[in-house]
C-alpha cells in the first residue's frame, strides 16, 4: 500500500507561514465529558416525571445516536494515530444517518463540515450501512487524481447507468462485473473477455473521438448548426424581447448539439425530443438519488419518453446504415451523426447483454454528459459577458480577430476555432465561469487496497468524494484582488485567470502577490508590452470543474468550443441586453449541488436584435 502525505495546508510559495484553520479538539473531551456537557442524562430523568414522558422518551434513540456519533467524531479528531479514519460527521437518525441529508441538503452539509472540522480535514459520512469520505485541499485532491490507478472508475458509472439512465438490470450487472479496469492491459485477476471490457472500450473511444482530429468534424458541425439555429430564430434588426436567456440556450444549443453528435434523424423522428430531454434533465437529482417510480412518476416517465425516442432513432438509423452498406464516412456519419456514435453502437452490439434498451440507455448517458453541464455553462458565459458592456466590447475585439472571411454577408459567421480557443480574455471568462458555477462531486473508490493519504486511511470499496465547489471557493488559494479593487471569491471576475506581465499580483493564484518583487518595475513602452496571457498554472487540485486523473472529463474540449462558439456568433452578429432591474442578478439553483454546472434559479429576460454592422 502506497502512503502519501495528507496535506492540511496550501503550501503556496509565500504563504508557508500562514496558519490554517484546522480545529484542534479539546483534549479533555471524552464520553463522560460529553454527557456532562450536554446535560442529557439530567434532562432525561426530569422528562420521565412529566406527562410528556412517553413522547420524549421516543427521542431517546436519536439523542443516544447523536451522543455516540459525536464521541466517535471527537475521538477521531483527538487521535494522532497513523492509519486512523477521517472524523465522522455526527448524526441523530439511527441507521439512516446522513442518507436523508444527502438527499435534501448536500451542499449545506459539505459547507457546514468545513467550519466544523477545520480546513482540509477529511470527513466521513454514514447512512444506510454505507460510509463515504470527503477529501479537500488542493494538494490532497491533486494526489487523488494522480493516483488514479488505485481507484476503480466503474462505481459511479454503475450507479448512474442503473438509477439515472435506466439501463436494464442485466446490463447494470455487466458493467459491475467488468473488473478488468480501464487500462489497455486488463488487471491480472480479471478474466473478462476482451470484447466485454466495457469500461476500457468506452474510455478509449471517448478519448479518440472527443479530442484532436477525432473531434473536429463534430465541432465544425456544431458551429454551422448553431449559426443556423440563431440566424433562423426570427431575430431581425428590431429589438425582440425574450423572457428567458436560459430557455433560449436550452433549445438552440441542444438542437445544434444533438444534430452534431447524433445526426438529423433523432429530432426529425421525435419532434418533442428537446422538451422531453430537459424534463428528464430536471429529474436528475431524484433519479440519481434512487427515488422509486411511485414517488416521482413524472421523472420516470420523462426518462422513458427519451429512451423510447432513442430506440426509434436507433432502429431507423440502423436500417438506413445497413441498406447503405458503406463502412467509412470520414468522421461524420449520415445516419448516426458521427463515427463516434456509430462505433460505440458497433462495439456494444458485440457484447452479449446489449439489446436495444441497453443501447438507448448508453445513448442517453453520453447525451447527458455532453449537454447537461455544457449548456448551463454556455448560458452563464453569455450572461456574465453580456451583463457587462465594457467587458463585452473588450471580448468582442478578440472575437472579431477570429472571424473567417466570407463571401455571403447574410450567412452566419464562421470562426477560426483554434484562434478563438487561444484568446486570453475569452479563456479567462470561460475558466472563471466554470469556477463559479460548477458544483460537481467527483467520486473515487479504492479498488485494490485501503487507500492511505497521510495519517488517514480510506477503506477499500468505500466511496471518496471531492467537491469542486469547496476547491473553487477556497479563499486561501484564489486571487481575490486587492483592498482597493476587491474581487470576492463568490463573484465573477473576468480577469481572474489572466497574468499581466507588468502587473504584480495578477493571475489566478493568491500567492502570486507574495512572489512578486517589491521594488517598482521599469517602465515598458506600450508598443513592446507583452499581452496578458491566460494561465491555470499552479491550479492543480484547485480548479477542477472537469475532475482529474485518468477519468478527467474527455468532453472538456468540446464543452469549451460550444461555449466560445455560441458566444462568438451572438456577440459578432447580434446585440443582446439583459433586462434585469438594477441590482437584480440571476442566481444559481443550488438544488443542483453535486450534479455539475448549476443551472439558473430564475428566468433571465433579454432583448436581442441583429447588429447593424456585422463584422465580416
Ligand atoms: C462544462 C461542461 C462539463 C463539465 C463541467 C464536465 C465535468 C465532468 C466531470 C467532473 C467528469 C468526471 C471526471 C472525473 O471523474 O475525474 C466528467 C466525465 C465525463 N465527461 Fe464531462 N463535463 C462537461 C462536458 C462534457 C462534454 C461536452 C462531454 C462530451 C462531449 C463530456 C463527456 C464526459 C464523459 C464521457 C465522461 C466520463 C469519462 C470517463 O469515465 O472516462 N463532458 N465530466
Amino acid at each position: 500500500m502506497q502512503v502519501e502525505h495528507y496535506d492540511t495546508s496550501w503550501p503556496a510559495p509565500g504563504l508557508e507561514n500562514q496558519t490554517f484553520r484546522t480545529q484542534q479538539p479539546d483534549k479533555a473531551t471524552s464520553l463522560h465529558q460529553t454527557l456532562l456537557d450536554t446535560d442529557f442524562h439530567l434532562g432525561i430523568l426530569n422528562m420521565i416525571q412529566q406527562p410528556y414522558a412517553l413522547g420524549l422518551l421516543s427521542c431517546l434513540p436519536f439523542i443516544l445516536t447523536y451522543i455516540l456519533t459525536q464521541v466517535e467524531s471527537k475521538t477521531a479528531m483527538q487521535s494522532s494515530k497513523v492509519g486512523r479514519k477521517a472524523p465522522l460527521t455526527p448524526y441523530a437518525i439511527p441507521i439512516i444517518g446522513h442518507a436523508a441529508m444527502f438527499v435534501w441538503s448536500l451542499g449545506a452539509l459539505v459547507h457546514k463540515n468545513n467550519a466544523r472540522f477545520g480546513k482540509y480535514v477529511p470527513v466521513r459520512f454514514r447512512g444506510m450501512f454505507t460510509e463515504l469520505a470527503f477529501v479537500s485541499g488542493p494538494k490532497n485532491v491533486a494526489l487523488i487524481f494522480r493516483r488514479s490507478k488505485d481507484f476503480a472508475a466503474k462505481a459511479s458509472v454503475v450507479i448512474a447507468m442503473d438509477r439515472l439512465f435506466g439501463s436494464p438490470q442485466r446490463t447494470v450487472r455487466f458493467y459491475d462485473d467488468d473488473n478488468s479496469g480501464m487500462e489497455m492491459v486488463p488487471h491480472s485477476y480479471s478474466n473478462v473477455r476482451e470484447e466485454d471490457r466495457i469500461h476500457h472500450i468506452v474510455h478509449v473511444q471517448v478519448i479518440k473521438y472527443l479530442s484532436g482530429n477525432g473531434l473536429k468534424p463534430m465541432t465544425q458541425r456544431f458551429m454551422e448548426n448553431m449559426g443556423r439555429q440563431i440566424f433562423t430564430s426570427g431575430v431581425g434588426s428590431e429589438w425582440l424581447e425574450m423572457d428567458d436567456l436560459f430557455g433560449f440556450c436550452q433549445v438552440k444549443l441542444l438542437e445544434a448539439s444533438l444534430d452534431a453528435m447524433f445526426g438529423p434523424y433523432l429530432t426529425a423522428l421525435n419532434p418533442n425530443f428537446v422538451d422531453d430531454y430537459w424534463k428528464f434533465d430536471q429529474s436528475t437529482a431524484y433519479l440519481l438519488k434512487g427515488f422509486p417510480k411511485w414517488i416521482v412518476p413524472q421523472s420516470w416517465k420523462a426518462r422513458q419518453r427519451c429512451l423510447d425516442s432513442l430506440k426509434k432513432y436507433n432502429a431507423y438509423a440502423n436500417k438506413l446504415h445497413d441498406g447503405d452498406g458503406r463502412k467509412d464516412y470520414e468522421g461524420l456519419d449520415p445516419f448516426f451523426g458521427t463515427e463516434f456514435i456509430r462505433q460505440r453502437k458497433e462495439a456494444m452490439s458485440k457484447m452479449g447483454t446489449f439489446d436495444e434498451d441497453a443501447i438507448a440507455a448508453e445513448d442517453l448517458a453520453i447525451m447527458w454528459a455532453t449537454n447537461s453541464n455544457s449548456i448551463p455553462a454556455a448560458f452563464w458565459f453569455l450572461y456574465e459577458i453580456f451583463s457587462d458592456p465594457v467587458l463585452l466590447s473588450r471580448v468582442r475585439e478578440e472575437v472579431d480577430e477570429c472571424i473567417l472571411p466570407s463571401s455571403d454577408p447574410d450567412a452566419p459567421p464562421q470562426f477560426d476555432l483554434t484562434a478563438l480557443g487561444n484568446s486570453p480574455l475569452l479563456q479567462s471568462c470561460y475558466a472563471e465561469t466554470l469556477r463559479l458555477r460548477t458544483a460537481i462531486l467527483v467520486t473515487r473508490v479504492p479498488e485494490h487496497d485501503d487507500f492511505q493519504l497521510g495519517d488517514y486511511v480510506f477503506p477499500k470499496n468505500n466511496l471518496i468524494m471531492v467537491a469542486s465547489q469547496t476547491a473553487h471557493m477556497d479563499e486561501d488559494v484564489w486571487n481575490t484582488g486587492t483592498s482597493e479593487a476587491p474581487h470576492p471569491i463568490n463573484t465573477f471576475w473576468a480577469e481572474r485567470f489572466l497574468v499581466h506581465p507588468d502587473a504584480p499580483g495578477s493571475g489566478p493564484l493568491k500567492h502570486a502577490k507574495a512572489q512578486r518583487p517589491k521594488q517598482s518595475l521599469p517602465e515598458i513602452p506600450e508598443s513592446v508590452k507583452e499581452k496578458p496571457r491566460f494561465s491555470t498554472e499552479g491550479l492543480s487540485g484547485a480548479w477542477i470543474p472537469y475532475g482529474g486523473g485518468q477519468t478527467l472529463c474527455p468532453g472538456r474540449h468540446y464543452a469549451k468550443q460550444e461555449m466560445l462558439v455560441t458566444f462568438a456568433i451572438l456577440a459578432s452578429a447580434f446585440d443582446l441586453e439583459i433586462l434585469h432591474e438594477p441590482g437584480v442578478k440571476t442566481e444559481a439553483n443550488t438544488k443542483y449541488f453535486g450534479l455539475g454546472v448549476m443551472p439558473p434559479k430564475d428566468k433571465t429576460p433579454i432583448r436581442i436584435r441583429r447588429r447593424k454592422q456585422t463584422v465580416l
